[in-house]
């Protein structure tokens, strides 16, 4: 039986904070003059990341408090009944166990009577067989040759975490083995990203939890029907048995959909999507980068799972950090939080935050049923720097809003350029130094005067600083760092989602619009009763639609 949630704003700690932030009047100036020792007392190591929390609102006071509300929120009880297996889903009656799929061999632990670690390392081993068959060309596709491009059919955790990571690891692929990803039920994505393959040399992933995602079988029987039709005349529907293999909780429906159980990775229904990257649905990833890279993936979330399990809380990171969020979001006003890598690898990572945190915490009602007592879940976003510096970085130093900023670098280059005797990874992190520097410091109107700045322009030249930032460093970005940054974020998430009370792993919110786009066909194509039967702005929008459906002249087509 799960414990009802605390509400947060009964508790102590939460009335503490509310002072302590009524009367905090940031300033890293002074700060840092008078504790000299700020930067180190307040940067921490979880696993290989280097986490310098000293830019952030974190003081002896904020840092005591914060861990009071975790305390009286229950965050670590809850924690470790996350980590035990029980079934902390309540809506959906589950075990939250993504902290299994990265469990070792031998470990135990038990949900309704069964040790799952047993079945995770039975997957596993058949993924990675998988994996290498694929790899070498043994796997071959019905014409007897060896598959060339993989292509991942998923959405949402069955899509964004395999993208990311397979975006993230490019210096670990395999040259000649390339992977696609089809998402979108636009079928411009199918349309573009089948096109130029080779039938004979592709292999098709279906990765769904449920295996009755509409995007994804729309597009896995596209996808099949591409390649029945594509294939040299004479090979008929035993191609798709060496063609298609399926990753899902569904292995019944898998079969229904035509696909050889044999061929059909399993895990369970304690993986939440946005929670799957390291269970089969990375199979697409495990080929790519391969069974070892894959291995330490799994280390690295493992190590980062030990350090939130262990560390205690005033220097655990998802603790701090999770709690930190709170502190901005509840007692600062902060709306949103930007993530902001320093590695073009990283390009998807805000994408893939995005499911894993709005999913997660966007939610208005506790796990009892109960309204929320307090604001819950923050925009995630962001994109890597430098790019956001050109874009929306002004903002964040010169705008209204608090904007919580995570900024991400690595110490190692991956590509050693070097121009005019610079140093092209020197002058990009020299970026990513200066832009949460200038964030915490700012620049006063007297350093904008002794520029020589004409008067009148002095205002709109000077930088208020006492931004708030998080600076994470690790020395290179391996596949074990990948799967440590991932778990910092699954573990941040979820001590937000303890302390607001909120069921952390359903997903209601995406429902309604699901069904309502199945309900709608009938008047889209044309069913004029159906129609009739809309809201004036649906049935306008569809009769929009149906008049310029065909309106591109032909040409264009
Ligand atoms: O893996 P499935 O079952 O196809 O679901 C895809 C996605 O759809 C959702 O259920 C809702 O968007 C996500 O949580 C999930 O990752």
């Amino acid at each position: 039986m799960t414990a009802s949630p605390i509400d947060p704003a009964g508790t102590a700690a939460w009335k503490n904070l509310e002072t302590i932030a009524r009367e905090l009047a940031p300033n890293f100036r002074e700060w840092f003059a008078q504790n000299p020792n700020r930067a180190e007392q307040f940067s921490f190591q979880a696993a290989d990341l280097h986490v310098d929390l000293s830019k952030s609102f974190l003081t002896d006071e904020v840092r005591a408090a914060l861990v009071d509300l975790a305390r009286q929120t229950n965050v670590e009880e809850r924690r470790d009944a996350m980590l035990s297996g029980e079934k902390i889903n309540v809506t959906e009656d589950r075990a939250v166990l993504h902290t299994a799929l990265r469990a070792p061999r031998g470990s135990t632990i038990t949900v309704d009577g069964e040790n799952v670690v047993d079945q995770v390392h039975e997957v596993l081993d058949r993924v990675y067989e998988f994996a290498t068959k694929v790899r070498s060309g043994e796997w071959t596709g019905i014409t007897g040759r060896p598959i060339e491009t993989v292509v991942n059919i998923g959405i949402g955790g069955s899509d964004l975490g395999p993208v990311m990571a397979y975006e993230a690891l490019k210096p670990y692929l395999q040259e000649d083995l390339e992977v696609r990803f089809i998402s979108n039920i636009d079928p411009t994505d199918a349309g573009e990203e089948l096109s130029g393959l080779d039938p004979e040399t592709t292999l098709f992933i279906i990765a769904s939890k449920t295996f009755t995602t509409l995007e994804t079988l729309t597009n896995a029987k596209v996808a099949r029907a591409w390649l029945l039709d594509n294939l040299p005349e004479g090979t008929g529907d035993e191609a798709v048995a060496k063609h298609f293999v399926a990753v899902s909780t569904a292995l019944d429906k898998v079969a229904e959909f035509g696909i050889d159980p044999n061929n059909a990775f399993g895990f369970w229904s304690w993986v939440g999507g946005r929670y799957s990257v390291d269970s089969a649905v990375g199979t697409s990833l495990a080929i790519a980068i391969g069974p070892e890279n894959f291995a330490d993936f799994l280390a690295g979330f493992r190590a980062m799972d030990e350090h939130f399990a262990n560390a205690p809380a005033e220097e655990n990171v998802p603790l701090l950090m999770g709690m930190l969020n709170i502190f901005y979001t509840n007692f600062m006003n902060a709306g949103t939080h930007a993530v902001l890598p320093y590695s073009q690898y990283l390009h998807r990572f805000a994408a893939y935050l995005q499911q894993l945190t709005m999913e997660s915490n966007g939610k208005s009602v506790r796990w009892d049923g109960t309204p929320v007592t307090t604001t819950t879940g923050e925009v995630f976003w962001g994109e890597p720097g430098t790019n956001g510096q050109h874009a929306f970085y002004q903002l964040i130093h010169q705008g209204t809003q608090l904007i919580p900023a995570d900024f991400i670098a690595f110490a190692n280059p991956t590509y050693p350029f070097a121009t005019d005797g610079q140093d092209q990874h020197e002058l990009f992190l020299g970026n990513f130094f200066a832009q949460t520097k200038a964030l915490a410091f700012g620049k006063t109107a007297d350093e904008v005067r002794a520029e020589g700045t004409a008067e009148a322009i002095v205002p709109a030249r000077v930088f208020e600083g006492n931004k708030p930032t998080a600076s994470i460093m690790a020395p290179y970005l391996s596949p074990s760092v990948l799967g440590q940054l991932i778990a910092l974020y699954e573990h941040i998430t979820f001590v937000q989602g303890i302390v607001w009370g909120i069921d952390s792993f359903d997903q209601w919110g995406v429902e309604l619009g699901k069904q309502m786009a199945n309900d709608l066909g009938p008047a889209i194509a044309g069913d004029e009763a159906a129609l009739a039967d809309q809201d004036p702005s649906t049935r306008s929008l569809i009769a929009y639609y149906r008049e310029h459906r065909d309106a591109r002249p032909a040409e264009d087509n």
